[in-house]
């Protein structure tokens, strides 16, 4: 597996380790904030977690540091520049994203959609060097996927899919990766699978990493940085350690205080309405 990944990520290697940064962001729709004053940095090398209750604004956060919503206030700094100045192939030199939507495409097979995320490398006409090439088959071994390289895009099952939209992420060498709930149709060795996979990316190839997770155990065990998203603000944020304790993830998902153990990582069950608590 080793041998495999170093191709991918012999280009990157020379980079200087960087980052993403968001700065006074009012991230929204149409103008109007769903969420406020994020003050943010997504540090190259390290894995940022975006963890929260439902419709708090954790997808809305990372679209924005993505460039796929225009900040409604403040700024998104990639490598210490603003995002906006970017062109679009320079931009995607930096950034790559796998959203949970699913894309429609049209007799495509797994390698074309993998081969897709080299078009910020390729010339005019889209050709493939022998390199691209050569970077698309490492990354689909990397990710599980090279077995199912001719197969059908559209007719893969939902995790299928979501691994081979991760290879295509990934074949693009960005500088920060930002996954919207990379977990959520995975069964559980390819969650584990994919987390480690991108805790990889972050430590050997200086990746910054950004993912919304719902899975508290998962974000606990691949985090460098948690950031809780509540009510429309950054609630807390902090290493693992400091974030996963009952103090705050009881309050920042509105448990009974006790709720969340930080001994297992699992939350206890409140009793059932009129049990009085003695059950
Ligand atoms: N396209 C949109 N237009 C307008 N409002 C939106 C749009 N998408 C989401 N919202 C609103 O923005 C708020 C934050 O949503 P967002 O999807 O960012 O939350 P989330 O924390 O990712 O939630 P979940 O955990 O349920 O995925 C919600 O009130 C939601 O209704």
């Amino acid at each position: 597996m080793a041998g495999e990944k170093d191709v991918r990520l012999a280009g990157a290697a020379a980079a200087a380790p960087r980052g993403l940064a968001a700065r006074g962001l009012d991230a929204g729709y149409v103008g109007r904030a769903v969420v406020s004053g994020v003050e943010l940095e997504v540090r190259a090398g390290e894995v940022t977690t975006l963890v929260g209750p439902n419709g708090a604004g954790k997808s809305t956060i990372l679209r924005t540091l993505a460039a796929l919503l225009e900040p409604v206030a403040g700024r998104v700094l990639v490598d210490g520049e603003p995002l906006r100045r970017l062109g679009a192939v320079e931009r995607a030199r930096r950034l790559s994203v796998v959203l949970t939507d699913r894309p429609r495409t049209e007799l495509l097979t797994c390698e074309d959609v993998v081969e897709s995320g080299r078009y910020p490398y390729t010339g005019r006409f889209g050709a493939l060097s022998g390199h691209d090439r050569e970077v698309v088959r490492r990354t689909m071994l990397l990710t599980n996927t090279w077995g199912m390289r001719d197969e059908d895009f559209m007719r893969l099952s939902d995790g299928q899919r979501q691994r081979v939209l991760l290879a295509r992420a990934i074949c693009q060498e960005p500088d920060v990766l930002l996954l919207d709930e990379p977990t959520s149709y995975l069964d559980v060795r390819y969650q584990v699978e994919l987390l480690s996979i991108l805790r990889e990316l972050a430590r050997t190839e200086g990746v910054a990493v950004v993912a919304t997770l719902h899975e508290l155990q998962l974000a606990r065990v691949v985090s460098d940085q948690v950031v809780c998203v509540r009510d429309g603000r950054v609630f807390a944020c902090g290493t693992p350690a400091e974030v996963f304790v009952p103090e705050v993830i009881d309050a920042l998902f509105d448990l009974e205080p006790g709720s969340y153990d930080p001994a297992t990582g699992a939350v206890r069950l409140p009793a059932a309405p009129g049990r009085g608590g003695e059950a």
